[in-house]
């Protein structure tokens, strides 16, 4: 039921001409506009009712602060998505973008070829400071070989609501800043060349990761 947003080849050349060599060299790469405002809209659409209908859980809770009661400092919430649930359609609509777009980049990446992804995690940091500690997605080996992270924030100013993504690329002396935009796809290695946090966000802040297996 969407405009179709994106032609074959306009992914195709996304792929080959931005994802591909940004991931060669660099170990990531991010895209605006992926979906559009019309498509983009319906997706969050969707995960502000999974919000609202107490859909997603907790995905961890700050709770290792010792004397304070588990339950006080809420982290991100989850909730994990096939895309065929009622109420989905648009996230399987970028879903199957997303897996169009790395099915192209796939056979360029040098790698074994990338067989699947997970299910689809609709995160959701709920604005009270939660952030994510700086980790690797997949330091030992899991399969997971790429991260695919769909933002979805609208007007979204770090100043004010915090919430940016910084990676540490590994034995690079740079860090990378991105900001959790709406409509923006981060592509990025799930594995140690990759440490990355979420600083702690002051706004609603939602998105949605897929991990391709090698
Ligand atoms: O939202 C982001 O910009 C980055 N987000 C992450 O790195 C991230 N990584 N691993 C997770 C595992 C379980 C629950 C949430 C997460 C999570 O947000
Ligand atoms: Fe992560």
């Amino acid at each position: 039921p969407f405009i179709e947003h994106i032609s074959y080849s306009d992914l195709e050349r996304l792929a080959l001409q931005r994802l591909v060599p940004a991931l060669l060299s660099h170990g990531f790469c991010y895209v605006d506009g992926l979906l559009g405002e019309l498509a983009g809209s319906a997706v969050l659409d969707q995960v502000v009712e999974m919000h609202n209908s107490g859909q997603l859980q907790d995905g961890r809770l700050a709770g290792s602060i010792p004397g304070v009661s588990r339950r006080s400092i809420r982290g991100d919430k989850i909730a994990w998505v096939s895309g065929s649930e009622r109420g989905c359609e648009a996230i399987s609509f970028l879903l199957n973008l997303i897996d169009r777009l790395i099915s192209v980049c796939a056979s360029r990446l040098g790698d074994k070829a990338i067989q699947e992804r997970s299910k689809a995690m609709v995160a959701c940091y709920p604005g009270n400071g939660a952030g994510y500690v700086k980790h690797v997605d997949n330091p030992n080996h899991d399969g997971r070989h790429l991260t695919c992270i769909y933002y979805l924030n609208k007007n979204w100013n770090p100043k004010e609501h915090g919430g940016v993504l910084r990676i540490f690329p590994e034995s690079k002396p740079y860090v990378v800043d991105i900001k959790p935009l709406f409509d923006r796809l981060l592509v990025f290695w799930s594995d140690r060349r990759n440490p990355h946090e979420v600083q702690p966000s002051y706004a609603t802040r939602y998105a949605i990761t897929v991990w391709y297996f090698d």
